[in-house]
């Protein structure tokens, strides 16, 4: 019987976040330790931390938010592929990996090596994928990157154009280890009503 497998960044005060940005922390405001009769926690973070979810709110100011986008992309069959992202993540990448029907993708490049640290330089998803893409059905891409636009783009293309051909982004998965093929997945964001991004719990299952 397969297993279910945890792709997501732990969440702690070493998980890296976007430079300037909002840190991931926790504080205990009831603490039992201290005579409380329980432990009650605050956390703090960024919406773009970690393993998580874009809402087109993210890159445009009347695209959707957390809450209005539809569950379905986030639940149910996924493809992982490895391509080789040595500059950026264009067609070519692609040559040779059959994506007719793919709904959910998720794509391992291995370009942020050290999960410990936020990478000084990311291979950019060329915006000429989006429409390649969209066009053999995928509606959700997954990388093992903390975004699909350089880290110091102002105009966000990729973003832009994926979401233009109708592909939700996930970012910050962790894909080390796991064999291309099909997998269940699970990557639900949270209920937040105002939210431009969500942290997610993404998991696999492989098939068959
Ligand atoms: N696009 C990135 C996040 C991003 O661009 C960002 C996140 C936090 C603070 C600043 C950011 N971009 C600034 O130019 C992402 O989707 O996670
Ligand atoms: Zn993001
Ligand atoms: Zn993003």
């Amino acid at each position: 019987m397969n297993q279910w497998l945890d792709i997501s960044q732990r969440l702690n005060e070493n998980t890296p976040y976007w430079p300037g940005d909002t840190q991931y922390s926790y504080r205990l405001n009831s603490s039992m330790a201290e005579g409380s009769s329980v432990n009650v926690g605050e956390i703090r973070m960024s919406t773009h931390l970690g393993t998580h979810i874009d809402a087109p709110y993210h890159f445009d100011e009347n695209g959707k938010k957390i809450i209005e986008l539809d569950l379905d992309l986030y639940i149910g069959t996924a493809t992982v592929v490895k391509v080789d992202a040595a500059e950026s993540i264009g067609i070519k990448a692609f040559e040779g990996i059959e994506l007719t029907g793919v709904r959910r993708l998720l794509v391992a490049t291995g370009q942020w090596k050290d999960l410990s640290r936020f990478p000084e330089w990311i291979p950019p998803v060329e915006p000429d994928l989006a429409p390649f893409l969209a066009n053999k059905g995928v509606r959700l891409l997954g990388l093992d990157l903390p975004s699909v636009d350089c880290l110091d783009s102002k105009e966000l293309p990729a973003h832009n154009k994926l979401s233009g051909c109708g592909i939700h982004i996930l970012e910050g998965l962790v894909l080390d280890g796991l064999e291309p093929g099909l997998y269940d997945l699970a990557a639900l964001p949270l209920a937040l009503e105002a939210g431009d991004g969500s942290p997610v719990r993404a998991v696999v299952k492989k098939k068959g």
